[in-house]
């Protein structure tokens, strides 16, 4: 079998060869070509595995070659190498479907990195053809749907699966946004490697730098080990940035320089260490108001958005609301478990669905508890207790829902432990009890005080969160507190939601 082909595209003699025995040191074969004559010649003649291009060439830009290479539809991948600091030349490649970049001076690890993770994608057949021709109703993936809307998502999806740039999704809250991060990662050619899903908004600011970039044994007090932070633990794969909006400007500068330089240095580091991660951001706030009003950073922003994806919210694709109810009875309740009866649909139909696709679960869910043999009637869906336009009247009255119909399955998503290099951290939370308080005689005394304590208020703050649907910023605003200090508070007293 022949090594993978890869087309060197730079006039500059000595780059050129240094790239050329770098790469054929990796046991690969090399074309090269000193302008944009001689390498459309060879894109001609050949199928490469990676085309690895200068920006600046003697009759044109590395950025026709990026558009001529993607226009071709062979999916072949083509990498860009940018001059020192031209970040905003990296951006527009990547943006106008660039592979991937490297920055002069090339450091050779990073390059030897970007053309191995290149030869995985040539090594997986281009993104499920019905996906990408939009077909059918998700197939293996997990974003079911088969409206327009979604077809062309998965279709988006593929395409961005093969490519490294950063990636903002936008959408609702409950719209599948980490899904479909979680589905970019699955399809790229970083799918065996880990997929860390952070939510920026849950981590304490003073603890933040920490938790992205590691420490070092002794950097502060408390630090009684070495500790790998989020970037580390993605290496290799993809780190998703969820609710990035939240991120304190401080930390923005900090999380920039990150993902500009791809490197990091552990707090208490003397050396910065290379990580190679694809950022996948995701919001339900506007990020171009907040830029606007200062409260986002333009340069953080310019490189976080490179492409954008956009989560269509339910009630724009309604016509998905059988399959999707489907998929989540039998889930529930195990295959054709459960079924809708006359006029549900309907009744489904009717309702907005601000919280979307998670609040259809928690609808069906809290249904299928008064169901009678499965078959859930309209009676039994609570749909205006599920208005999340109506806080005071969110909950079903409580009497008329067992505890356990009311568990929320929103997926709180909290910050993964950076040991934990996989997946949201989420569990099932515990059941609300029908007194907030844990009972106590008259006159008596918690046996431990701040166990009592901690017990009360997780209690509490259950209660507010299945209140309102597992909206978090409206469960803060029912118990007075910041979004912010309710999500430390989920993730000290352990409440995050079961995964789908
Ligand atoms: N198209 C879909 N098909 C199947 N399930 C979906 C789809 N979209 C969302 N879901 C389900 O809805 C729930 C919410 O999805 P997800 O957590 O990805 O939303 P989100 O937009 O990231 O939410 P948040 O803004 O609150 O972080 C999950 O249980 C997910 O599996």
């Amino acid at each position: 079998m022949s090594s993978p082909r890869i087309l060197v595209v730079d006039d500059e003699a000595d780059l050129r060869e240094l790239l050329e025995i770098t790469l054929v040191k990796m046991g690969l074969d090399v074309d090269s070509a000193s302008t944009v004559r001689e390498a459309r010649a060879l894109l001609g003649q050949h199928a490469y595995a990676l085309v690895l291009t200068d920006m600046r060439l003697p009759d044109g830009t590395g950025l026709e070659l990026v558009r001529e290479v993607a226009g071709m539809g062979r999916g072949t991948p083509i990498a860009v190498i940018t001059a020192y600091g031209s970040a905003e030349n990296a951006v527009i490649a990547l943006k106008a479907g660039a592979f991937d970049y490297v920055s002069k001076p090339v450091v050779l690890d990073d390059l030897r990195t970007m053309v191995r993770s290149a030869l995985r994608l040539s090594e997986k057949p281009a993104a499920g053809a019905a996906q990408e021709a939009g077909e059918g109703d998700g197939g293996d993936s997990r974003l079911l749907g088969r409206s327009q809307a979604m077809q062309a998502l998965r279709a988006q999806i593929g395409r961005l699966a093969r490519s490294q740039a950063p990636i903002a999704i936008n959408g609702e809250s409950g719209s599948g946004k980490e899904l479909a991060a979680r589905e970019i990662h699955a399809r790229s050619a970083r799918a065996g490697k880990p997929f860390v899903a952070v939510n920026c908004g849950a981590i304490p600011e003073q603890l933040m730098e920490a938790e992205f970039f590691g420490y070092r044994k002794g950097a502060f007090t408390g630090a009684t080990d070495e500790r790998d932070g989020f970037f580390q633990a993605a290496n290799g794969g993809t780190l998703m940035l969820d609710e990035v909006a939240d991120l304190p400007l401080a930390m923005q500068v900090k999380l920039l320089r990150a993902i500009q330089e791809r490197r990091v240095r552990k707090i208490g580091a003397t050396a910065e260490e290379a990580v190679d991660v694809r950022i996948i951001s995701a919001t339900h706030k506007d990020l171009g108001k907040l830029v606007e009003t200062g409260q986002f950073r333009q340069d953080l922003f310019y490189r976080l958005n490179v492409i954008e994806l956009t989560l269509p919210p339910l009630r724009e694709r309604l016509d998905d609301l059988p399959l999707l109810a489907d998929a989540i009875l039998a889930r529930l309740a195990g295959p054709g478990g459960a079924r809708l009866g006359p006029g549900v649909l309907e009744a489904l139909r009717g309702y907005a669905f601000p919280g979307n696709v998670r609040e259809l679960e928690n609808v069906l869910e809290r249904a299928l508890a008064f169901a009678n043999d499965g078959v859930i009637e309209v009676g039994d869906l609570s749909l205006k207790g599920a208005r999340l336009a109506d806080t005071g009247a969110a909950a079903p009255p409580r009497d008329a829902v067992p505890a356990e119909a009311a568990q929320p399955s929103a997926p709180a998503s909290a910050p993964v432990p950076a040991q934990a290099p996989v997946q949201t951290m989420v569990q099932a939370p515990a059941q609300v009890p029908a007194d907030v308080l844990p009972a106590l005689g008259a006159g008596a005394l918690p046996s431990n005080l701040p166990d009592y304590l901690s017990q009360v208020e997780r209690d509490i703050i259950l209660r507010a969160l299945q209140q309102t649907q597992f909206n978090r910023t409206q469960a803060a605003t029912l118990l007075g507190i910041s979004v912010r200090q309710l999500r430390y508070q989920m993730q000290k007293l352990d409440i995050h939601a079961p995964e789908p």
